[in-house]
This record gives C-alpha cells, sequence and structure tokens, in this order.
C-alpha cells in the first residue's frame, strides 16, 4: 500500500539542504533581524531578541515563563514532550510556531507594559496593504461587473487563491520565487475541484462558509471580496472568518489586519471594491459574518488534533475553505505524503464538506494525479513543491 496514510513521515528540519532545515537555519534568523530594523525597542528587548537569535539555531526547546498567559495550552500542544531537544530535532509544525510564539515573549506582546500588544510585522503588512499593486487590484474589480455570473465567480475565487502567494515571510528567502513564473510543462492550477466547491454553494441554498483566512493584506483582500460576492449572489447566507489571535508566520492575518484590510476596502479607488468594503462592514455589524480567533489557531498541531469545540464549530458549515500552505500542512498532517495520495483521505478526520485554497510553498502535497507529478519533477525537479508558482483547488465535499 504505498499511499497508505500510515506511510508518510512527520517533516521534521533535521536534513541541512531540506526546505524545513533552511527555514530553521536561515528565514528564522532572518526574521529576527527584520523585527530589530522594524522598531526602537530599546536594551532589554533587544537583548532578548538576540537571545532568541542565538537559541533558535543553536540551542534548545526552552519552557515558557511560568506566567505565561498561554501556558496551559502549550502544555496540552506538548511543550514538556519536546522541551531540552534542539529545533531541528522536533516537528517542524512544532519548532515554527513556538518561534513565533518566543518571538512575541521577546518583544513583549504579552506583557504588561508599552510594548504590550504592538504586532512586529505590523510595517512589513501595512507597506503590503498600501502598496500601488493593492490599489491596481481593487481599481481591477470594477471591470469583473462586465462578466458573465459563472466568469465573476471564478475570477473571485482564483483572486483569493492567487493571493496566498503574497506571503511575507515567504519572500525573505525564496530568491524572488513567489513573484516569479516559471514555465513549465504543468499549469500553475495542478488540481481543481472547484466545480464541486460551486455545487457545494448554490445561489440561494442558504449555505453557512467559513473560512479559515492565513495572511494580512494582499491575501486578506481578496479573501474579503470573495466573502463579499458570496454574501451578495446568495450562495452564502452566513460567514464565519477565523483570524489568528496573535501576530504569526509574519503575515498571518488578526482582528487589526482585518480593521486595516476594511479600511482600505471602503477607501478603495474603485466604486465595486468601496461597495464591497460597506457591505463587509454592514455584515460584521449585523452578524451576517462573525470573526473568530481560536487559540489552536496558532498552535503547533495538524487539525486532526483539533479540540472538540473547534470541531462542533467546523462541522457546523455547509463548507469550511482553509486558505494557504500552512493550513494545508495542518490539514493533512504535515507529512511527506506520496503526492498521488487522495486528499479526501488525509481530510477524513476533518468533521464536514472542506477546501483547501492554497499555493504551494512548502513540500506537503497530496491528490496529484500521476502524470502531473511526473511533469512537474521532469521540468523543475522538487523545486514545484516549495518555489510558489503552483496552486491547488482540494475540496472534499462529504
Ligand atoms: O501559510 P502560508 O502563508 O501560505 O505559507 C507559510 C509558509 O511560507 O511558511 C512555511 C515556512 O515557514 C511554509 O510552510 C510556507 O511556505
Amino acid at each position: 500500500m504505498p499511499d497508505s496514510p500510515a506511510a508518510a513521515p512527520v517533516l521534521v528540519g533535521g536534513a541541512p539542504g531540506s526546505f524545513p532545515h533552511s527555514v530553521l537555519a536561515e528565514r528564522h534568523p532572518a526574521i529576527i533581524r527584520q523585527v530589530q530594523d522594524a522598531f526602537p525597542y530599546g536594551p532589554d528587548i533587544r537583548r532578548a531578541l538576540d537571545a532568541l537569535l542565538d537559541n533558535c539555531t543553536g540551542g534548545t526547546i526552552e519552557p515558557l515563563p511560568g506566567d505565561a498567559p498561554d501556558l496551559a495550552h502549550w502544555q496540552a500542544w506538548g511543550l514538556a514532550e519536546h522541551t531540552g531537544r534542539t529545533w531541528f530535532e522536533v516537528p517542524w509544525l512544532f519548532a515554527e510556531s513556538y518561534f513565533y510564539r518566543l518571538l512575541l515573549e521577546a518583544v513583549g506582546w504579552f506583557t504588561p507594559g508599552p510594548w504590550q500588544g504592538i504586532d512586529p510585522f505590523r510595517p512589513s503588512k501595512l507597506a503590503e496593504l498600501h502598496s500601488a499593486e493593492t490599489d491596481e487590484e481593487l481599481a481591477a474589480l470594477d471591470a469583473l461587473d462586465d462578466l458573465p455570473p459563472d466568469d465573476r465567480d471564478r475570477a473571485l475565487l482564483h483572486g483569493s487563491l492567487w493571493g496566498n502567494r503574497a506571503d511575507l515571510g515567504f519572500r525573505l528567502s525564496a530568491e524572488g520565487g513567489a513573484d516569479r513564473h516559471e514555465e513549465t510543462s504543468a499549469p500553475p492550477l495542478l488540481a481543481d475541484d472547484s466545480d464541486t466547491l460551486w455545487a457545494l454553494l448554490p445561489p440561494g441554498g442558504g449555505a453557512s462558509l467559513c473560512l479559515v483566512a492565513d495572511n494580512a493584506g494582499r491575501e486578506l483582500v481578496p479573501d474579503l471580496l470573495l466573502i463579499a460576492h458570496l454574501l451578495a449572489t446568495g450562495r452564502v447566507t452566513r460567514a464565519v472568518l477565523h483570524l489568528k489571535p496573535h501576530p504569526y508566520f509574519v503575515s498571518d492575518a488578526t482582528t487589526a489586519d482585518l480593521l486595516d484590510a476594511l479600511r482600505r476596502l471602503t477607501d478603495a479607488p474603485g466604486e465595486a471594491a468601496r461597495g464591497h468594503g460597506r457591505r463587509l462592514w454592514e455584515a460584521l455589524d449585523d452578524d451576517t459574518l462573525t470573526v473568530r480567533a481560536h487559540p489552536f489557531s496558532a498552535g503547533p498541531l495538524p487539525y486532526d488534533a483539533m479540540p472538540a469545540d473547534l470541531r462542533a464549530e467546523f462541522a457546523r458549515h455547509t463548507l469550511t475553505v482553509l486558505k494557504g500552505d500552512l493550513n494545508y500542512r495542518r490539514l493533512v498532517g504535515d507529512r511527506l505524503w506520496p503526492p498521488t495520495t487522495p486528499f479526501a483521505d488525509v481530510t477524513a478526520h476533518f468533521p464536514g464538506p472542506v477546501a483547501a485554497l492554497r499555493t504551494l510553498k512548502s513540500d506537503v502535497i497530496t491528490g496529484l494525479d500521476a502524470r502531473t507529478e511526473a511533469g512537474l519533477t521532469a521540468a523543475e525537479g522538487q523545486r514545484w513543491r516549495t518555489s510558489g508558482t503552483h496552486a491547488v483547488i482540494q475540496v472534499r465535499g462529504k
């Protein structure tokens, strides 16, 4: 049984030359330096960041302070079991999540005082949100009004999908990969179950949608436009948007980022974007659109380990859409599956219909057909897995 779910190893960052290793050994130190350059923190925070810089490459996993507000969560998520091991020995997902948790500790995010609640990634998020590219994308929305309904649906779905390519952490070490279009024998979209997605959300069907967001800025804006469009066309009557409870993976969206994105929409160049912004504002006000920030959303475990309350919540929706690479990793278990492993098998644990809208930025992939995989590998070696130039729309409808 070559595609048996039990056969795939969990990703760990131990092998030099591997993508997970480069994230731990190169990307994390680069992120600390970026944060140090972004704020005039003063000596105490600067020292704490220097200590994390030393620890995250050469040290071992250390416990959280005894008064950390989320200590109980991290204990439940296996912190004690990993304490004392190197960052390169523990599951990659754990190492990355805990790195961001310790980064927030170092900059005083959780500590009562002047730096509490100051997002270390906010300057880069705002720069992206207010870029000329975002203006162009928002102005271009007006032209969608002239398209037939199916084409408009498709344009907004693809806007949300490809918005995932704009990921600030990824750009730090992607050799320009996220903005580069590679010529390969395979189309950019490697799997496309969008027919199943639309069938789950027929106009007038009273569907309830849960969208688990990924990045702020140029990803969250098209995610919001998709939600606004689905509400406006009656494909969805209620929507829930899951955000992160605190800054995470550099560009992941928090409630503060949602508010920035909404203001960007209501002040946008282009009538269509402004209209969507106003309607989203009203939908939040009257609870047609609800926002959630569950602690598990910034936790270090795959979704098959989600707590009962979150499981019950996802089960209530007609469809849950998970955005981005990290949510995909958490959905299918952060394992190195054979790429032809059926998506439906590895997502069978998820409570209810689930869709992944994801550009490929890590080694994890499932649900490809053998010809697609062979074509990609012949053209690019294994680069297609991490270059951010390919995407999937994968849906398990039942
Ligand atoms: O979830 P996102 O924003 O699409 O991607 C997150 C990401 O950039 O971070 C990880 C490396 O740190 C990779 O799994 C992935 O490429």
